[in-house]
């Protein structure tokens, strides 16, 4: 008798390495088991888990990249049974004016012969709300969140139906409240009301985990979900999976500690104050100085090496909107993101090299450049720090093919000490 191999229910595609842990770890607290993939893999899936997360770092990429890198892990998903894809995107519903949302969903439901789809950002753990269409983070519009500064995606329009209607050739309606709030036949009455009119994607109004609780038995036949990480909460029971704590197991962990920080979100800019308000070792990289040439990576790293063994040290180009305009202005948009995500990734590796083994990186991009440069090919998933970031374990080849702790934290996610308060959650 051969053994039979692996099989996955459900196959997501996450367009960032932190929003991909975020997923992974809704998941793993619904009571799925998760493994996360960094990029596609080369082989079949070898470990028994219940979902993929395939990260891919196709956020800003050009459009047709996206498409390509998008399409290859629906394949490699496909090829390992997955009977639901979940494409994710962030909280903040992060896109340039061309995409990469609509154009990689539109490619998606064409690949699976799929004539209509949600999106949905919602995360009301992390206080994104969607309603009437229009997104709020916290109190406030997104426009006005913050966001708006972003370096790479600024967002500038709170409309999710405008927002995505911009990005794809396909109609975009909306799912409201009023429709959420009655349950699973309600919302399946209005998508055939939406079908009848020719929308293909629908924006879900959804403000508490109760309507994505709701939401969630009404996508059970969806072959396609897209949305943030907080539909996530809602899908695993339509494949008969309850929440439970077994799924998030890591290794003891050991090693110095280390935070690398390329995000200039506002609560990083927060993370950051508190660190340094606290007394801790903190450094700056000066972008600038970056660009005139040098060796800032090897300063850094002679600069941590003495004060690792004391406790965690923090490395960072975090900075406020006005400075990093002004960066932009003198090096380009695309060019200063790549040089200081290439800086912050070989001090990342570095400090691996050097004997970190429980490593916080913050931000999206800079999560995606450091864990490239750690050689990681798959992370386990382990305990919620916050909303939206789990410890992660992971074999690194910085690490000579050793496990390390490892934290993906979302510009926009974790309370003002997360920085010192990770740690102590590992222990
Ligand atoms: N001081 C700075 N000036 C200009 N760009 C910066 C600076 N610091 C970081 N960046 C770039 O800004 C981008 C931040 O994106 P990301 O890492 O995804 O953070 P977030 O998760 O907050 O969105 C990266 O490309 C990073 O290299
Ligand atoms: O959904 C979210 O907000 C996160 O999972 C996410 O994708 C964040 O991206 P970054 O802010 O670029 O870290």
């Amino acid at each position: 008798m051969t053994a039979q191999a692996p099989s996955i229910v459900l196959g997501c595609i996450a367009d960032d390495f932190t929003g991909a842990t975020d997923l992974a770890n809704n998941l793993v607290r619904a009571g799925m088991r998760v493994v996360q993939t960094i990029g596609v893999p080369q082989a079949p899936l070898a470990a028994d888990v219940d979902a993929v997360v395939v990260a891919l770092k196709s956020r800003t990429i050009p459009p047709a990249e996206a498409v390509a890198q998008s399409l290859d892990a629906l394949r490699w998903l496909q090829a390992q049974g997955a009977r639901q894809i979940y494409f994710k995107y962030c909280s903040t519903f992060d896109s340039t004016p061309a995409g990469n949302i609509g154009p990689v969903t539109e490619a998606l439901m064409d690949a699976l012969q799929c004539d209509f789809t949600i999106a949905t950002p919602a995360f009301p753990d992390n206080k994104r709300t969607v309603f009437k269409g229009y997104l709020f983070v916290g109190d406030v519009l997104l426009d006005e969140s913050g966001m708006q500064n972003h370096p790479l995606t600024p967002m500038t329009d709170a409309n999710l139906v405008r927002v995505l209607q911009a990005q794809t050739r396909r109609k975009v309606g909306l799912i409201d409240h009023v429709a959420v709030a009655q349950g699973a036949e309600a919302v399946g009455a209005r998508i055939a009301q939406l079908r009848s009119e020719g929308v293909a994607i629908a924006i879900v109004d959804a403000v508490s985990n109760d309507d994505l609780l709701r939401l969630g038995p009404a996508l059970a036949a969806m072959p396609l979900v897209t949305a943030g990480s907080g539909v996530a909460i809602g899908l695993p029971a339509n494949f008969g999976i309850a929440p439970s704590s077994t799924a998030s197991a890591l290794p003891a962990a050991g090693g110095l500690r280390a935070v690398v920080s390329g995000s200039c979100s506002l609560a990083t800019n927060r993370q950051v104050a508190d660190f340094v308000a606290a007394g801790r070792p903190a450094l700056a990289l000066d972008p600038l100085q970056l660009a005139a040439g040098g060796d800032a990576v090897g300063q850094a790293l002679a600069w941590a090496a003495p004060l690792l063994p004391e406790g965690p040290v923090l490395i960072y180009s975090t900075a406020e909107p006005s400075a990093v305009k002004s960066v932009q202005g003198r090096l380009g948009v695309e060019e200063a993101g790549a040089m200081v995500e290439r800086a912050l990734a070989a001090i990342a590796r570095g400090l691996v090299e050097r004997g970190v083994r429980q490593l916080v990186v913050a931000g999206g991009e800079t999560s995606g450049a450091c864990v490239q440069a750690l050689g990681i090919a798959q992370l386990q998933i382990g305990g919620q720090i916050d909303p939206g970031v789990p410890w992660c374990h992971a074999a690194s080849a910085a690490a000579g093919g050793a496990g390390l702790h490892i934290a993906l934290k979302s510009g926009n996610f974790g309370s003002d000490d997360f920085f010192s308060k990770a740690f102590g959650a590992l222990r």
